[in-house]
């Protein structure tokens, strides 16, 4: 099967999720303040799966921050078509995997996983299950009872996966998901974020500042300055 293709069938795939129209985000004000995005216009698909280049202090954070719903434009206009409004807060839709570690210490690993499905109000039972057919399906179902200080980096890493494939979201943002990962287990992530998005039909968009990961999608954007390139190749 080819990567990237396999999303549904084409009117599914050309659902648009999110729109940006002119979208900028300025922090601070007067002289000290930072143009982060500026003039971004874009479309993110359900069959699109994306990398986003560029150097640091580019916007790629900030780009990811808007399209999640976590930070709003300055200007401009952003909407959710296809998510049905704002996702931030709603697991089912978006689900977001970050750079850092992001598990609960005190928490084992299936709760962990199961956590942001419990707080959506699913029923605890089915949101273990479901945790740990996630957990199954990024090779981890024999660390479910361990605590997060007991997993390698790349082990927490699919934990993260794993927790965005539970709870089924029809867009997945990923923000420098393999930035403290060796190079075999980088691409391991990457490549369970593209299998989660085939699995699930959703759309996939991924900042990182590595070229061979970046090469891993189909679609690379670059950002240079808080503005967007699309489609460029990749080159940082
Ligand atoms: N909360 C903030 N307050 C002020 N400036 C900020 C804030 N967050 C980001 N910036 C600035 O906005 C610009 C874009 O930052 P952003 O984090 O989006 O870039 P990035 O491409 O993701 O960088 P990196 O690859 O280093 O994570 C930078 O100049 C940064 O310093």
């Amino acid at each position: 099967m080819t990567r990237g293709m396999s999303a549904g069938p084409t009117a599914e795939r050309d659902e648009a999720l999110v729109r940006l129209e002119d979208v900028a985000r300025t922090y601070g004000r007067g002289l000290s303040a930072v143009v982060a995005v500026h003039e971004v216009s874009c479309t993110v698909r359900r069959g699109d799966r994306i990398a986003v280049t560029g150097a640091s202090g580019s916007g790629k954070s900030t780009l990811l921050h808007l399209i999640s719903g976590l930070d709003d434009p300055t200007t401009g206009r952003i909407d959710w078509p296809g998510l049905g409004g704002r996702p931030f807060g709603r697991p089912c839709v978006a689900g977001v995997v970050f750079q850092g570690p992001s598990l609960l210490a005190p928490l084992d690993v299936l709760d962990n996983t199961a956590l942001p499905l419990a707080l959506a109000g699913l029923d605890e039972d089915e949101a273990r299950r479901r945790a740990a057919d996630a957990l199954g399906s990024v090779g981890l179902a024999g660390l479910a009872a361990r605590l997060p200080e007991e997993l390698s980096g790349g082990q927490a890493q699919r934990v993260a996966v794993a927790r965005v494939l539970a709870a089924r979201p029809r867009l997945i943002i990923a923000d420098e998901p393999t930035a403290q990962l060796g190079s075999a287990h980088a691409a391991q992530v990457v490549d369970l974020l593209m299998d989660a998005a085939d699995e699930l039909a959703a759309g996939l968009i991924m900042a990182t500042h590595d070229p061979d990961m970046a090469a891993r999608l189909p679609v690379r954007w670059r950002m240079a300055d808080g503005a967007l390139l699309q489609g460029e190749p990749c080159s940082s």
